[in-house]
């Protein structure tokens, strides 16, 4: 089956078809396909060990299916390819961040390192999470929620085109998801896409992927 997360109009810049992985010689997905556009979300659901986050780690790379193919603007994907790697960001359980540094020194570094070091970028991406406060605690003093928000905050520092994230509300409370809500939609309705892993249905629509737990 296709989701429908592919508009009539766009042809999908992302698009994978009869993907399989096994961990461990175990099957754990099986016959995946979709299509994404500019502009549509996909939320991937499915209970604990279903293979959410394996699926992510096809997405972004980091692991390599045993069968099916993975197209990206109609050009079959590789491990490594440059323009790909150029064109997503992956958030995935683990933040990312450095606890020894500030959320200013985490965001700053990751905004040299996605070569956007426009003024303000930081400072505007602190602020849209509501870390202003926090600005320049250490991260080991933050809590889980205030962490993923940092995590978060490097979503905006630098335009990608194909959001990958493994559960980003699983720790926020209900501000924080509004402001995550806003931050989703504004990328979307910049022509972004996102897959997004998550237990909870995100009030931003788009299509949904059901994964069941292999036996
Ligand atoms: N490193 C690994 N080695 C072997 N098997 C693994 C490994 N990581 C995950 N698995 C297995 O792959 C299956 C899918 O795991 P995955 O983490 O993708 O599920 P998930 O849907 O993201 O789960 P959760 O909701 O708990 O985060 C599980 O059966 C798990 O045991």
């Amino acid at each position: 089956m296709l989701l429908p997360a592919a508009r009539p109009d766009h042809a999908p810049a992302l698009s994978v078809e009869g993907l399989g992985l096994s961990r461990a010689a175990r099957p754990v997905l099986r016959g995946i396909d979709l299509a994404l556009s500019p502009g549509c979300l996909l939320q991937v659901l499915g209970a604990n060990g279903s293979g959410k986050t394996s699926l992510l780690r096809v997405l972004c790379g980091l692991a390599v299916p045993d069968e099916g193919t993975l197209h990206w603007h109609g050009r079959p994907l590789r491990a490594g390819d440059p323009a790909y790697l150029q064109a997503l960001a992956y958030v995935g359980h683990a933040n990312g961040i450095d606890p020894d540094l500030s959320p200013t020194e985490n965001l700053r570094f990751a905004a040299r390192m996605a070569g956007s070091d426009a003024a303000g970028a930081v400072a505007n991406a602190l602020a849209a999470q509501a870390l202003e406060r926090l600005a320049h605690t250490p991260v080991r003093a933050l809590s889980q929620g205030q962490r993923r928000r940092v995590a978060l905050a490097r979503l905006s520092l630098a335009r990608r085109a194909l959001w990958l994230l493994d559960e980003p509300v699983a720790a926020l409370d209900a501000d924080a998801c509004a402001r995550f809500d806003a931050q989703l939609d504004a990328h979307l309705a910049a022509g972004g896409m996102a897959v997004i892993a998550t237990h909870q249905l995100l009030r931003n629509g788009g299509a949904v992927l059901r994964l069941e737990a292999a036996t």
